[in-house]
């Protein structure tokens, strides 16, 4: 409710007196002509009834009119407004676990999904409408004969069991949530271009379809089978409150024959039977709204819970302006949140240091742990033990978003941000976006020059085919204005190049190792930057001043390349492998 007032303050309370006018004027309507019948048939006067009638169409016509446009206006804001906010709250968390782990990605899907329902809260004010009717109907009922308001228990065990059956649907379709994403991967990779390619190519294309179709099945089977056996009971339920409507009625008219009753009683009961069964049903519908809004509210506000609980706030402390001592991992342990369940660590209590101003090479096997350490470093994940000190001062106390303003990376897996092209690498520093020298500058560091003028536009280009005169680029080319992202920032303290030239032909990896190579005795320089390279190539590797071979979450070697190749260990190995490779 708070949330609806917040949307709109005026339209909500409009809409409150409405939702609880419309409850009671129904009612009242037939209570009306109960009295004109009464007057009529005891020659009594009708006075009464026929103002309170006349009253209750006037009032019934006039808000009616206000009521649909008010409550579409009132559904587009709230919308609009718990849009926003579930934008705010996904987009503001500053670690990436919420994206990676299943469970609570399934419930930020479920809360996505739920944003209409989430705008129809206000609707729950026809709660307080159901009960103000429900009691209209109890006095009416009252008024003549108590007996009859069995009738209105029987209306409400059927609504009951209606609710339960909306109940389970909405239970199941929390279950099956698995299912629906991996519905919809399925039909991304058979429809999106970058799976496209390998779908054709080996052939997948109808056995997707048929495990599409399977997953459908599946959902829809169980789905229908609640919603059949609901259909079932909640139809038998109303003949059974026919069959009692029809004996209450006949037990009124020999009342009424035997004086016992009047023939307005009778009316009442004629024109209240109709009222029951909607009484019933929107107090149904109400148990149904309550629940779901429930469910989604309890859902959204595990949301805002997690966003508070993760949003850092503790975390104020500004990061140095220089590096004087270094960065040091001490007993850092880590398991993904994914692989809460399993145990499995990611890392295993690792101790290192990395002094400033110099350059560290992270080798070892796939999945040593080497991005780990790196998304780490630029805290995306706080460590599950132990810490990370940047100059002694724990990472877990700096500002999560300052320390990241005084980070340069380049990762494998870039972005592909479809900007104008100045703004695909202008935001790699947000507050100089707009500085077109250093832009410029960026995008030659970057080797990203030849992308910038095969462009119709140049810089002012715009990137992404599915734009209006977009253009397309190739994988190194993207590539290419990733890095040139990377050196937007001009005083960072850590350059982390997360296997940053995967996609880049040898003459421009080996022009940007140079480039970050001068980059990172200009920065060591100035600010005593460490810069942490990650990389299968030997020969990039050996140029770093200290190489940190990872092996199963842990550090198994530490040195230069010459100590390292003496010592005759695994790195000594590998380098081998590979340099016999390219002889
Ligand atoms: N998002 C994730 N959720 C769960 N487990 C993960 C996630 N990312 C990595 N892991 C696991 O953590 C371990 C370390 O992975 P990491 O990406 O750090 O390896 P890596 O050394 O960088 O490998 P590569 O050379 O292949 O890039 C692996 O066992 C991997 O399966």
């Amino acid at each position: 409710m708070t949330t609806a007032f917040k949307a709109s303050p005026g339209l909500s309370l409009l809409m409150c007196i409405s939702v609880v006018l419309s409850s009671v004027l129904s009612p009242l309507q037939v209570y009306a002509i109960k009295l004109v019948v009464d007057g009529i048939s005891q020659h009594t006067s009708v006075m009464s009834g026929v103002v309170l009638l006349g009253v209750c169409l006037l009032v019934t016509a006039v808000s009616g009119s206000f009521a649909g446009p008010m409550g579409d206006t009132l559904d587009e804001k709230v919308y609009w407004y718990v849009h926003d906010d579930l934008l705010r709250l996904t987009a503001g968390i500053p670690s990436i676990g919420h994206h990676e782990d299943r469970r609570l990605a399934d419930r930020i899907a479920l809360i996505e999904q739920d944003r209409n329902q989430l705008a129809g809260v206000y609707r729950m004010l026809s709660v307080v409408g159901g009960v103000t009717g429900t009691i209209t109907v109890v006095a009416m009922l009252w008024s003549v004969s108590p007996v009859l308001l069995l009738l209105l228990v029987l209306a409400l065990a059927v609504a009951g069991v209606q609710a339960r059956g909306w109940q389970q649907q909405r239970k199941l379709i929390r279950e099956q949530e698995h299912l629906r994403r991996l519905g919809t991967k399925i039909t991304d990779a058979l429809t999106e271009p970058p799976t496209g390619v390998e779908v054709r190519s080996f052939g997948l294309g109808r056995t997707l379809v048929t495990v599409a179709a399977d997953i459908i099945s599946l959902r829809h089977n169980r789905y229908s089978r609640i919603t059949s056996r609901f259909a079932r009971l909640v139809s038998g339920g109303w003949v059974i409150y026919g069959v009692g409507y029809a004996i209450g009625l006949i037990w009124l008219l020999a009342r009424a024959r035997a004086g016992a009753a009047t023939i307005g009683d009778v009316t009442l009961l004629l024109l209240v039977g109709p009222q029951i069964n909607t009484t019933a049903q929107a107090m149904t519908n109400n148990v149904r709204m309550v629940i779901g809004a429930l469910d989604s509210f309890g859902r959204y506000q595990w949301l805002r819970d997690y966003e508070a609980s993760h949003d850092w706030q503790a975390s104020q402390a500004e990061p140095p302006d220089a590096l004087t001592d270094g960065i040091r991992f001490s007993g850092v342990s880590f398991g993904y949140p994914s692989a809460m369940d399993t145990e499995v660590k990611a890392l295993d209590g690792v101790d290192l240091f990395l002094p400033a101003g110099t350059t560290i090479a992270f080798v070892g096997e796939n999945g040593a742990g080497k991005s780990t350490l790196v998304k780490l470093l630029a805290r995306l994940y706080d460590p599950t033990e132990g810490q990370v000190l940047i100059d002694g001062v724990p990472l877990s106390t700096i500002d999560p978003l300052a320390w990241r303003k005084r980070i340069s990376a380049g990762f494998q897996d870039f972005a592909r941000l479809e900007f104008l092209a100045a703004d695909s690498v202008g935001v790699g520093d947000l507050d100089l976006r707009e500085d077109r020298q250093l832009i410029s500058t960026a995008v030659g560091a970057g080797q990203a020059g030849p992308v910038i003028t095969g462009l119709i536009d140049g810089l002012d280009t715009q990137l992404g085919r599915q734009f209006t005169g977009g253009v397309g680029l190739s994988g190194g080319q993207w590539q290419r204005l990733a890095l040139a992202r990377a050196f937007m920032r001009t005083r960072p303290l850590l350059m982390l190049l997360d296997e940053p030239t995967a996609a880049l032909d040898p003459e421009a990896e080996q022009a940007i190792y140079e480039e970050y190579g001068a980059s990172a005795r200009r920065l060591a320089a100035e600010t005593g930057a460490v810069t942490v390279l990650v990389s299968h190539r030997f020969s990039t590797v050996r140029m770093a001043d200290l190489i940190v071979v990872v092996a199963g979450g842990r550090i198994s070697e530490l040195g230069s390349h010459v100590e390292l190749m003496a010592a005759g260990g695994r790195y000594a190995e590998l380098f081998t492998l590979q340099a016999d490779a390219y002889r």
